[in-house]
């Protein structure tokens, strides 16, 4: 398939500091998208020059095949940009300002425009309400029915859920899914490793101004290690009878009672241990197979940094 984003070789400097260097990616259409990095990484600065609000100092951004420096007007109404700080106006309310923004942007039927985003962010209770009266969680919503007038193909996010309590978070979360289904590109940064492994298809990790991994969540995951399996035994005799059969196994001893077992080949790997286990009678008291979390990805190629 032809990616929808392409950024390649993007570099960029402020004044001697290198934010950006050689930044490669691309985003297929339909996707999301996380690019998942601290503060300061340069998750701004890179959104930025991809939606042309910047200038790289070297490399290329095309959108939808149109190179972002030389043709900007043309893919301007294909993209919305929602960026960190609100762009929504505290004194007028969630109704005035989306229907504000629609005549800006010339939509057809602005106050219908309006009506039916509020309706799709559950904020139709609050549209005469003054948005200096909206929780965070209100706020970000309407931020993104903002990004949404004009009904444009790809969504860029910046944060999009710094700030929420963990209940707005997860309600954010839904919303962006429901975006996707509806064929939406979707192009986010966050500080989240959750947030990355909840909603994305690719991930970038930049660090330093590097992309230093990229991949689905599955396959970041792989980066950590394999699955493990840990066991638990009643005594510690028990579990001295259990190593010598797992000898052609990578095995952790984790205290007098317990192990850890690489799962090399996952499902298959469990069912040989306990296939062992029980010809000798010897029978865990808790067994659980765990998967690396991103944040084990995170720690991982970080390490010694
Ligand atoms: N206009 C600018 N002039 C000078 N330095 C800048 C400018 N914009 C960003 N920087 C610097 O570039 C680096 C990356 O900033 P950027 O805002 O892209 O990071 P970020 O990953 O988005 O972090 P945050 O989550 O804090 O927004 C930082 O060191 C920042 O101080």
């Amino acid at each position: 398939m032809t990616p929808i984003i392409t950024v390649d070789n993007v570099q960029k400097s402020f004044k001697k500091q290198l934010v950006l260097d050689n930044i490669t990616l691309e985003v297929q259409p339909g996707n999301i998208y996380a690019l998942l990095g601290d503060n300061g990484a340069g998750k701004s600065t890179l959104l930025k020059i991809i939606t042309g609000l910047l200038n790289s100092d070297q490399g290329t951004v095309r959108v939808n095949d149109f190179d972002v420096n030389k043709q900007l007007r043309q893919i301007q109404r294909l993209f919305s940009f929602s960026a960190q700080t609100s762009s929504v106006d505290d004194i007028l309310t969630g109704y005035e300002n989306l229907a504000l923004i629609a005549k800006l942007r010339h939509v057809a039927n602005p106050n219908q425009t309006a009506t039916d985003l509020l309706a799709q962010f559950k904020l139709t209770e609050a549209a005469k309400k003054r948005v200096a009266d909206y929780s965070g969680g209100m706020r970000r919503r309407l931020d993104l029915a903002m990004s949404l007038v004009g009904n444009p193909e790809i969504l860029f996010l910046d944060e999009p859920t710094t700030g929420l309590d963990p209940s707005s978070r997860n309600d954010l979360w839904q919303t962006i899914r429901d975006l996707k289904a509806q064929g939406k590109t979707i192009f986010l940064t966050t500080q989240y490793l959750e947030e990355a492994d909840q909603l994305a298809d690719q991930v970038g990790f930049l660090r330093d101004g590097k992309i230093i991994a990229t991949g689905t969540p599955q396959e970041m995951k792989h980066l950590a290690g394999p699955e493990k399996l840990t066991l638990t035994f009643l005594t510690s005799d028990q579990l001295a009878q259990v190593l010598p059969l797992l000898h052609d196994f990578a095995v952790q001893t984790l205290d007098d009672v317990s192990i850890s077992v690489e799962l090399p080949e996952s499902i298959s790997t469990v069912l040989e241990i306990l296939n062992r286990l029980t010809v000798h009678k010897l029978k865990p008291t808790t067994f659980q197979v765990t998967t690396p979390s991103l944040d084990d990805v995170f720690l991982k190629l970080t390490k010694g940094a």
